[in-house]
């Protein structure tokens, strides 16, 4: 019986279990080995088996959530580039099953997405009474919203409340359980620091002005029967709000999605064809910015030819290095929209670090979701690109915290 003393960083609060790798039982005594952790003996006990053994350590953060944050202003695509998302990861996303038919909360295998209009601590008839919009900081209870997302970032179910969008009332809380992966989208989920300092990945969506205005008389004049004027109206009320509360937020994103009016057709202001810009901060763990032809390059490609077919205004890309609020970032542009979509894989075999597991993935995701807003333009390519590197994102942040077999070693 040899004496065996195993070598091995366990964190804090480890659970560690050793097994064998043939066929002798351990004896209780035996499944006992001496831990040492960064130096300092954290277990002292002894380990007698002549087997080969397998030590395997699960800490606190193996079972930990993910968490991304989404922010946009109302009516700029997060419902959209949500289900873009989930979609990455197979599975539909629905409400919470038998629960309150207006919870904002949408469920997948893998995902939980939730909004963080639920987390407003004044109803409708509170904000109008105080004069506040529900973009105001005052309208919102952070602490709740800090302390829930902290608790399923720890792997704690919470109960959630409700913001009901149909009533405008706040209803009874909907439990949570800590998913894979925690997505909280909304007004403000870069605001609160403490709330920011929990995100693993934080993605900006920037609509500018026109295209916002446009997006919405879309929605809610065609599909809600707002008035042209009351939708300006809204829009004009939200905007100090917004400039003060909700924009800055972009500084502290690592992605941004900037959405601007082509500058393909002169003094264009129909708002169809759009310039969209996906802004990467460079040097953000677990994940490598996008690029064209070659990283670190600045370069300027119009695609359509022989390979790509393009209608009036055409389509160009740019790719080049940039600093945004100060950080170093990379960018890349596309500017107008696919004719045909299945043709977007030429685009897509000329990008790299796009984070695929096969050829044309992309293009195939695209394609799944030809009816979603965006589908022929960079916003529907921008985020499924964003999706596919969250899941990069994901897998290499599990991987560095899963189960890590050691093969023991004989002292
Ligand atoms: N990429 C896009 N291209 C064109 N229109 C878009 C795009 N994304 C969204 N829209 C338009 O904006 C509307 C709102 O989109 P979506 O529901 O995804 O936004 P949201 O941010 O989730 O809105 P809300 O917070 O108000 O629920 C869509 O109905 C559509 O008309
Ligand atoms: O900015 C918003 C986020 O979606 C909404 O306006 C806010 O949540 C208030 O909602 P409602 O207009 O339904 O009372």
């Amino acid at each position: 019986m040899a004496i065996c003393t195993v070598y091995t960083t366990p964190s804090l609060n480890s659970t560690c279990s050793i097994s064998t790798t043939s066929k002798t039982q351990l004896g209780f005594h035996q499944k006992q080995v001496v831990f040492y952790s960064s130096g300092k003996k954290t277990s002292k006990r002894g380990s007698n088996t002549t087997s080969p053994y397998v030590i395997t350590c699960t800490s606190a953060g193996d079972s930990k959530t993910v968490v991304i944050g989404l922010a946009a202003d109302s009516g700029c695509g997060k419902s959209t580039f949500m289900r873009r998302l989930t979609s990455v990861f197979g599975g539909a996303a629905e409400p919470p099953k038998g629960g309150n038919p207006d919870s904002n909360t949408l469920i997948s295998d893998t995902t939980t997405v939730i909004c963080l209009d639920d987390y407003h601590s004044l109803d409708r008839t509170g904000r109008k009474q105080k004069g506040v919009t529900a973009l105001d900081p005052r309208a919102n209870d952070f602490d709740l919203m800090y302390e829930q997302v902290k608790a399923l970032k720890d792997g704690i179910p919470v109960d959630k409340p409700i913001y009901n969008h149909v009533s405008g009332l706040l209803d009874p809380p909907e439990l949570i359980k800590p998913p894979k992966i925690l997505v909280i989208e909304g007004l403000h989920p870069m605001f609160d620091s403490r709330v920011r300092d929990l995100l693993d990945f934080s993605i900006y969506l920037d609509i500018s002005n026109e295209v916002k205005f446009a997006w919405k008389i879309q929605r809610d004049m065609a599909e809600r029967g707002h008035s042209l004027e009351s939708i300006k109206a809204s829009i004009e009320a939200r905007k100090p709000d917004f400039d003060a509360y909700i924009d800055p937020q972009k500084q502290y994103a690592d992605a941004v999605i900037e959405v601007l009016p082509t500058q393909l057709i002169p003094d264009d202001n129909e708002g169809k064809i759009l310039r969209v810009r996906l802004i990467m901060k460079e040097g953000v763990e677990f994940f490598n910015p996008v690029y064209l032809f070659d990283e670190g390059s600045t370069i300027s490609w119009i695609p359509c030819g022989r390979k790509l077919t393009c209608s009036y205004p055409g389509i160009k890309f740019f790719y080049g290095p940039d600093t945004y609020f100060g950080h170093e970032v990379s960018v890349l542009e596309m500017d107008g929209q696919f004719d045909r979509l299945d043709e977007l894989i030429y685009v897509e075999s000329h990008l790299s670090n796009i984070s695929t597991k096969f050829y044309g993935e992309v293009t195939q995701q695209m394609l799944k979701h030809a009816d979603f807003p965006g589908s022929s333009n960079g916003t529907g390519l921008f985020q499924t690109i964003v999706g596919l590197k969250i899941r990069d994102l994901y897998e290499q942040l599990i991987s560095t915290t899963a189960k890590t077999p050691v093969e023991a070693t004989k002292a």
